[in-house]
This record gives C-alpha cells, sequence and structure tokens, in this order.
C-alpha cells in the first residue's frame, strides 16, 4: 500500500493580484487530503472518492496517454481562445487521470490498481481543494523531484486545466506548507510571520463560478490596471505587520477584491457586519463572479467566535490552524 498526504491552503492576501506579478502570502491549513493505492494488475485503475460525489469509474490504463494528450490539446484550444476554461476538463475525475497520467510518464502500467482518496478540504471552497489532491497525488506517484520549486511547477502544470491562467500560489502553498510568500515566482518562507488571536476562516457556499472562470472575468476588466500596485502594497505591509495591525490590512485588501468584482453582495454585508462589531474579514481565494456565495472568508473577530454571527445554517467555520508540513508521501 503506498500513502500520501498534502494539506490545503488559505491566502492571506494578494490572491488575484499574484496573477499580474504582485507578491501573495498564503498558509498552509490543517486540513488534507489523503490519498492510499493499492496496485494490482487489472490493467485498471479504479477509484473511490470519499469526500466528493466525484466518482470515477474504473479507467482502462492503456487509455492514460490519448486522455492526457486529448487535455493538452483543450488545453491549448483555451488558450487559443475557442474554448472556454470550464471547457478544457469535462468532469473532475479527469483532473486527477490526468495528474495519474503525467506522474506515470511512459510507465503507466504503474498506475494498474485500486486509488482511495479522502479528504476535509471543501471542494471548490477557496481551501485549495485541486492544488492539494495534484500535489497529493504526485507525491503517491511521480518520481520525487530534486527540489521543492520543480514539485510546486508540476503541481501547477497539471492545475492548469483547472484554473487556466492563473498563478503558483495554491501549488506552492500546498507543496511547502507553513506561511509561504510567492513574489516573481520565487517562494519564500514566511513562518515568522504572527496573525493576532481570534483568526478563523468560515466557509460561505460553493462558488457558483470556478477558479478558472473567475480569473477569466477579472482579466478581462482589470489587466492592465493600477489596482496591482494598491493590492502589492497591502501585502507587503502584511509582511511587516505586527499582529494588532493585520485586521486594517485585512479590511483593506477586502476593499481592492470588492471593486475587481469578486465578491458578493451578500458577502459584502456579512462583512460589514463583521467590521461594525470590530472585527475584520476578506474573501481568501479567487471569490466569485456570479451567484451569492464566495467559498472561503478569512475572519478577525476579537471576542467569540463565528457562532456569535449568527450565520446561514450551512455556513461551516473553523479557527485558523497552519500546517507547516507541505504534501509528502509515505
Ligand atoms: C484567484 C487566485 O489568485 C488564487 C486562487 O486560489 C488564482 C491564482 O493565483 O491562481
Amino acid at each position: 500500500m503506498m500513502s500520501a498526504l498534502a494539506p490545503g491552503k488559505l491566502i492571506l492576501s494578494g490572491e488575484h493580484s499574484v496573477v499580474y506579478g504582485a507578491p501573495a502570502l498564503s498558509l498552509a491549513l490543517r486540513r488534507h487530503t489523503r490519498a492510499q493505492f493499492l496496485p494490482n494488475d487489472s490493467g485498471f485503475l479504479e477509484g473511490r472518492i470519499s469526500h466528493a460525489s466525484a466518482a470515477f469509474l474504473p479507467f482502462a490504463i492503456n487509455h492514460l496517454t490519448s486522455l492526457k494528450h486529448r487535455l493538452d490539446a483543450r488545453y491549448e484550444l483555451f488558450l487559443n481562445g475557442e474554448l472556454s476554461i470550464q471547457q478544457v476538463l469535462d468532469h473532475p475525475s479527469q483532473l486527477l487521470l490526468y495528474t495519474i497520467a503525467v506522474s506515470m510518464g511512459a510507465d503507466v502500467e504503474r498506475a494498474s490498481g485500486t486509488l482511495h482518496l479522502s479528504s476535509d478540504l471543501l471542494v471548490g471552497s477557496g481551501m485549495g481543494s485541486s492544488a492539494s489532491v495534484i500535489a497529493c497525488l504526485l507525491s503517491l506517484f511521480a518520481p520525487a523531484p530534486s527540489d521543492v520549486a520543480d514539485f510546486v511547477e508540476q503541481v501547477r502544470f497539471c492545475e492548469r486545466l483547472q484554473h487556466g491562467r492563473g498563478s503558483l500560489i495554491d501549488a506552492a502553498s500546498v507543496s511547502y506548507g507553513g506561511i509561504i510568500c510567492l513574489r516573481q515566482q520565487e517562494v519564500s518562507r514566511c513562518d515568522h510571520l504572527q496573525l493576532p488571536p481570534g483568526c478563523f476562516w468560515i466557509y460561505t457556499g460553493a462558488p457558483s463560478t470556478s477558479t478558472g472562470e473567475c480569473v477569466e472575468q477579472v482579466r478581462k476588466s482589470f489587466a492592465h490596471s493600477s489596482i496591482w500596485q494598491a493590492f502589492a502594497e497591502v501585502t507587503d505591509s502584511f509582511l511587516e505587520a505586527q499582529p494588532d495591525e493585520v485586521p486594517t490590512l485585512i479590511q483593506q485588501n477586502q476593499r481592492l477584491l470588492e471593486r475587481i468584482g469578486v465578491v458578493p453582495s451578500a458577502i459584502q454585508s456579512l462583512v460589514r457586519q463583521i467590521e461594525c462589531s470590530g472585527g475584520a474579514a476578506k474573501v481568501a481565494g479567487a471569490g466569485c463572479v456570479r451567484g451569492p456565495h464566495a467559498g472561503l472568508l478569512l475572519a478577525w473577530l476579537p471576542e467569540g467566535t463565528p457562532a456569535q454571527l449568527e450565520l446561514p445554517a450551512h455556513y461551516i467555520w473553523g479557527e485558523l490552524d497552519i500546517e507547516y508540513q507541505g504534501a509528502y508521501p509515505f
């Protein structure tokens, strides 16, 4: 039996702006994707995915390479403007099969067996579930790369089918663990950064638009905007901030995210409610460009917990708990 584990992520500052060269600050969340693989000689890859409705049927491993080529070609069509990013994958399980094909290289026979995936990350939430699943599968199957930066590139390569022209931030966060800063494609560990007590994540429901779609929508209106400089200033201040300065930066980051149109009005109202009670909150991740839900929020509540906010029943929350270990096989 082979096993691997990868954490999730939460972006503290710099989502979207990182796509345009601004720095971003992200932490690995102590919630995980787990993968176990039992090889056999059936010639099929069978899967159980306990956390998602995306079960995958037995897949003939001699079709893995052609599936990879088909998806590579569809990604090229996206880059040429002939497909939208949502049209690249027909089904979420294709991202798993693609990652396995990349991991195996020419040696696809190794993929014959039973794969069990489980996760306590909320899928499509901004917790980096795609990057986490990919990192977990690459840790499980791919030959160990010589350094983490190469591993991050592999994760990002697979993730592009879902995130389109997004950045390395999710891939880096789940691969390194801890708190990281991504600046001009370089990652540095920022574990020294102190957050104030009272930080929580709040899940506001699955966004109706994927990360790739949000990135493309923002690109249409803001690709050449000077707003990215304002985002960069907030993230730079975050990097130097004392814990008591963090709430103001969360608020400034949130206002910028509102300006680029990724915060639904119901979520803006919730953030104002949190601010009125002395706290601060921001969307953490891609947010949403259509519909009422925005995935994940980072909230700072100086007193109490999100339980006191009388949140809608489907909201879920937890304390911000950092995982210092990136993806690994065991
Ligand atoms: C919205 C975005 O900035 C973060 C998604 O977690 C997209 C990306 O950088 O790939």
